[in-house]
């Protein structure tokens, strides 16, 4: 007869902090299973968001924890990282093969919304996730050339009527750049563009996506209104430089969010400081903790800091961005940090869908 109890066993697993969902796995509800047999202890997790390189790290911890409760003499943990899809914006119906959409968006153009929405997509996928790109900014679309694809790129049909997204650095690219030729979308209304991109998003045979990175068009006008209320967006992250008139930006967006009911993942500060490549000194160029304040101001997550570098523009306008060409240097490191935020974010909201009762509410 086994003395030691499920109590105990849950009491030391929640010991440990998780970074990315703030607070224990238990709460988080992550735990799926204790078994108990005599003195060995098997603990099944499931991580909601796509964390592979904590899984082992995480399991250690656990695992000291476990074996540090009276009466136990070993403990195996077993963690799984397993992506649900969290609900969309008010009624509009979730596609089939695509758990989340995360829109990527600015308030305004060139403060690196394709390159940090380029880098999070690889950065999810070497989380372990099944990860999809698609390229709706119309009028310089340009994650097909980031992800090294040739420009002529085209995307096979199946069926006549399914586009098959190509593939690059392991994950489905779909652009418009693919089906256009540089000039046409110039010349497009908003309309025009919103269902060209509403058939690019819909027709296209997504291989079973745990996140879709939707780079939307920079700025809060019209053809972004009409995406944020079409598309079925699980959250948006907000790109912005530090600069005064960026937050500013970057504040309309966060409204624009808030106006249809998106959630806003979090911010992303991009080229906030800069780091000396002679002496290694780094500067805050536009002033310290704009983001930060941002952040606090509207409740959401400052998901990254990133420095301005020679490196992210060399490296993604070369077709090899810097999370895939040197996936182990600092700012690679960064990235994969903002992806595990970005994902635990979904996975929060994921979670609480699924504890809650259903309720309609109609106005008559
Ligand atoms: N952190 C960074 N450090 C250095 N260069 C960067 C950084 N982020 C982006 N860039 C460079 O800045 C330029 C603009 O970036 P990007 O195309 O991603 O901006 P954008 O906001 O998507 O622009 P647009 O809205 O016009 O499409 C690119 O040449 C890119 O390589």
């Amino acid at each position: 007869m086994s003395h030691i109890d499920r109590m105990s066993i849950e009491r030391a697993l929640s010991q440990y902090q998780d970074p990315y969902l703030k607070t224990d796995l238990i709460t988080a509800g992550c735990l799926r299973d204790i078994q108990i047999d005599q003195a060995r202890v098997t603990v099944e997790i499931e991580l909601g968001y796509a964390a592979a390189s904590l899984t082992a790290g995480i399991a250690q911890m656990l695992q000291v924890a476990v074996e540090a409760v009276e009466d136990v003499e070993a403990a195996k943990i077993n963690v799984r990282c397993v992506v649900r899809a969290a609900p969309a914006q008010g009624s509009i119906e979730a596609l089939g093969n695509v758990k989340n959409i995360i829109a990527v968006a600015s308030g305004k153009g060139g403060v690196g919304k394709s390159t940090t929405a380029v880098n999070l997509a690889l950065a999810l996928a070497r989380e372990g996730a099944s990860v999809g790109v698609l390229d709706a900014d119309i009028y310089g679309p340009s994650m097909g050339l980031m992800l090294g694809l040739p420009a002529n790129t085209r995307p096979e049909i199946k069926d006549q009527k399914l586009f098959i997204a190509p593939r690059a650095h392991g994950v489905q690219v779909m652009s418009m750049a693919f089906l256009v030729d540089e000039n046409t979308p110039v010349v497009w209304r908003g309309p025009m563009v919103s269902g060209a991109l509403m058939q690019l998003l819909t027709q296209t045979a997504w291989d079973d996506l745990d996140y879709l990175v939707v780079d939307m068009p920079p700025g809060t006008g019209d053809i972004q209104l009409t995406l944020a209320q079409k598309v079925p967006v699980t959250g948006a992250v907000i790109v912005t430089t530090p600069q005064d008139l960026a937050l500013l930006d970057a504040i309309k967006g966060i409204e624009m969010f808030n106006k249809v009911n998106i959630p806003v993942l979090g911010v992303v500060e991009n080229m906030a400081i800069h780091i000396c490549s002679q002496c290694g000194h780094a500067e805050h160029l536009f002033g310290e903790g704009g983001g930060e304040r941002l952040a606090e101001q509207y409740g959401v997550d400052l998901l990254a800091s990133m420095p301005l570098s020679m490196m992210i523009r060399e490296q993604a306008d070369g077709g090899t961005p810097t999370v895939v060409a040197e996936p182990e240097c600092q700012i690679s490191m960064i990235y994969q940090d903002m992806a595990r935020h970005v994902g635990a974010r979904i996975a929060e909201r994921a979670t609480d869908a699924q504890g809650m009762p259903n309720i309609s509410i109609s106005d008559d």
